[in-house]
Order: structure tokens, then sequence, then C-alpha cells
């Protein structure tokens, strides 16, 4: 089955709606300058409004480890998806209190160290290069992963709007996990459009019945 993650969930958002929609992960950035950031207001989050079966994935950027760790302490991430520089030694550290998702940011080839994270890391994340750490709404060329033949589950992100028509492609990758939805699922940035979301996902979620 498709797992999906939905990415940049603020206080905006309504928690209730989103759990309806069952994704597999929730993603909430901290990330100071992001639109989506709520560093200084994850307390109006209604994490108790979700059910147990959605991972929240806490995403972050370059962060001291101890940092990390208190996001994770407090408010119960199961995952931490890292959008930086963060080393090997760094998720392995990481890997003692949460699960890492290492994002890589690319356009036309695959990163040759991939293989490196595969023994500290839950999941990778291939997302989009552009200006910004991430959510920067722009697609990376998808044909580059069929070259991708590390033994670790990855989700693809980066643009990937209501008009995606890609998944049977993806879908034939070994270890293809999900897909990883945000800025194109937004009716302004910070703001999930939850109408949108519902028909992409109900779309998924019947490609997966006749696969
Ligand atoms: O979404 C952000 O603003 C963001 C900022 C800093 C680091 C990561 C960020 N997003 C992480 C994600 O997982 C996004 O969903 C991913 O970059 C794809 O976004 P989009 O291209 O908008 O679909």
């Amino acid at each position: 089955m498709v797992k999906i993650k939905i990415c940049g969930i603020t206080p905006n958002d309504d928690m209730a709606q989103l759990a309806e929609l069952k994704p597999d992960f929730l993603g909430f950035i901290f990330h100071n300058g992001s639109p989506r950031d709520i560093s200084d207001c994850v307390h109006k989050i209604r994490f108790d409004l979700l059910p147990k079966g959605i991972s929240r994935v806490a995403v972050t950027v370059n962060q001291p480890i101890e940092a990390v760790k208190e996001l994770v302490a407090e408010f119960g991430f199961e995952y931490v998806q890292l959008h930086g520089d963060e080393t090997v030694e760094y998720c392995a550290e990481l890997s003692s209190f949460a699960k890492p998702i290492k994002a890589f940011r690319v356009s036309d080839v695959l990163p040759a160290n991939i293989a490196e994270y595969r023994q500290v890391c839950e999941y990778i994340l291939f997302d989009a290069k552009g200006r910004k750490a991430g959510g920067n709404g722009c697609r990376f060329n998808q044909s580059i992963l069929s070259e991708y033949h590390c033994n670790m589950p990855f989700l693809v992100g980066g643009g990937i709007g209501p008009d995606f028509a890609g998944l049977s492609y993806l879908d034939q990758i070994p270890m293809f996990l999900g897909l990883d939805l945000n800025s194109r699922f937004e009716v302004r940035p910070g703001l999930k459009n939850i109408d949108s979301l519902r028909s992409f996902i109900d779309k998924i979620r019947s490609y997966d019945k006749i696969s």
C-alpha cells in the first residue's frame, strides 16, 4: 500500500479533519523562515486529536541533537526528518531516541552517499532541490529513481500536486514507500486544502485497490 505523508501542518489546520483522511504520517516543521514553522506555536497543535495509527514527524534542519531530543520527548514524535547537512553520525545518535528520515534534495542525479545512511535511517525522502530547505513546490527528475538500488525504503516529495500522474512508475521501483504532500495542497502557505487532499488521497487509495 502506498503510504501518505502530509507535511507542514500548522495550528491553522483542523487536526480532526486531517485525521479523517487517515494519512500514515503528519509532518511538523521546526525551521525558522518557513511559512509552516511551528517552533513558536507547537503548544497550539492538537496532537491529542491524532489517532495512534498516524505517525508524527518532526522536520528539522541542522538542529543541535539535544534540541531535537527535547522536541521528541515533549511532543511524542516517532520520526525526525532531516533537511540539512546531517551526517551519518548525527543520524546514528538520533536513532537512539527517534526514527530518522534523511531528506536528500535532488534534481537530475542521485547522491553518491545515500548507502552510507542505510544502517542508521528508517527511511529516506527524495525532495526537489530548490531555493529553500524544503517546501519548494517544484519537482525533480523522477526518472533517476530507477537507478536507486539501496535497501532502504524511500518517500517521494517535491511538487507533488493534485495533477500528479507518476504513481504507476514509482510503484514499480522496489523500495518505493509513498508520497509526501505539502505546498501543492494548500489554500495558502501554512493552511492545507482539505478537499484537495481528500480527493487526491481517495485517488491513491483506489489505485491501491486495483493494483
Ligand atoms: O515545508 C517547508 O516549509 C519546509 C521547510 C524547511 C524544511 C523542510 C520543509 N518541508 C519538508 C517536506 O517534507 C516537504 O513536504 C517537502 O519539502 C516537499 O514540499 P513541496 O515541494 O512543497 O511538496
